[in-house]
């Protein structure tokens, strides 16, 4: 029997650090959404009892390091599953780009694998298996929009933003999540995002109030480390997104457009800019 799953990018609307934990962690109050940018995975129940990973995409792993082969040996071992699973990922999501590409493949092989195997493990649990596997899975599991705290994992679902468009542009760097955490002064801040004004944004559908509020502390590190994505934001606000932030760790940045007749002009600038330009909807609900 064969599963298929799709497992959409994120974008973090707004992202604060609180404070950094005893634990190595940082507290942080994030409001995330999904984007219509997805990987496609299929599973493939298998009699002997192996992981094997495939995938189009020539620069992710395929061994152990796998978000997605870590998923299935979690549910596995947790749940003493002996049959294996093949595991195909159609990978559209730029990798270590701040869209948690390799989460959302992670949640979807735990959905998908819970289907398979009919294990009728519920959605908490899923989530905190999810929470075992990287910060940003329990959120991927259920999608949708939320309000994430602790290290992530801790989750009030709240309701779609306004539709619009989404255009995302990845500079051809890559960012690590824990470099940029670890480079972050957290009682050193600048600026703190209003989360309380992002909700509220939402709440009453107010699209320009919520482009004005966008805020990510992450910047402040990524955008010094690599100048070319403050550039791209500014090229981004020239070209008329009416809202422009980088996506958690980066160096993805995304613009948030509100009339399709604009979409074009936005994403053909960012083309002479760099390659990896995608413009999509908000996944609303
Ligand atoms: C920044 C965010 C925002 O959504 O996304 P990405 O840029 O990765 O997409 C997330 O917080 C990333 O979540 P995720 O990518 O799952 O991180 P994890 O694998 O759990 O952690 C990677 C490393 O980041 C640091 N880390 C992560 C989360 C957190 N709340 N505090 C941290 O200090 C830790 O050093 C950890 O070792
Ligand atoms: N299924 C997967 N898809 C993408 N990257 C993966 C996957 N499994 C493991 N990785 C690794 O995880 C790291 C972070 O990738 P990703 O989740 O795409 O980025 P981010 O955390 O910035 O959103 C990369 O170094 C990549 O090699």
């Amino acid at each position: 029997m064969k599963v298929f799953e799709k497992a959409p990018a994120k974008i973090n609307l707004s992202l604060d650090v609180l404070y950094k934990r005893e634990d190595g962690f940082h507290e942080v109050e994030m409001v995330m959404t999904m984007v219509d940018l997805a990987d496609r995975i299929e599973m493939q129940e298998l009699p002997r009892d192996t992981i094997i990973i495939s995938s189009q995409a020539g620069y992710i792993p395929l061994d152990e390091k796998n978000l997605a082969f870590q998923a299935a040996r979690l549910i596995k071992e947790r749940y003493e599953v002996k049959q294996g699973v093949y595991i195909h990922l159609d990978k559209k999501i730029p990798v270590a780009a701040g869209l948690a590409g390799g989460s959302s493949d992670a949640a979807a092989t735990l959905r998908g694998l819970n289907r398979l195997w009919k294990l009728g493990i519920g959605t908490s649990e899923l989530q905190r298996l999810g929470a075992e596997l990287g910060s940003d899975v329990p959120f991927c599991v259920t999608g949708g929009t939320a309000v994430a705290r602790g290290r992530g994992e801790v989750l009030e679902p709240i309701e779609s933003p306004p539709q619009c468009w989404v255009v995302l542009a990845k500079p051809p760097i890559n960012v690590s999540t824990a470099e940029v955490y670890g480079k972050l002064r957290a009682a050193e801040i600048k600026r703190h995002p209003s989360t309380k004004q992002v909700i509220e944004a939402i709440r009453y559908k107010r699209f320009d109030d919520l482009c004005g509020e966008l805020g990510n502390v992450l910047e402040e590190v990524t955008l010094d480390l690599y100048p070319e994505v403050r550039q791209l934001k500014e090229v981004m606000t020239r070209l008329g997104a009416e809202g422009v932030l980088m996506s958690g760790s980066g160096p993805t940045v995304f613009g948030l457009v509100s009339k399709e007749s604009k979409v074009a002009r936005v994403y053909n600038g960012l083309r002479g800019f760099c390659k990896d330009v995608y413009a999509v909807r908000l996944l609303t609900q």
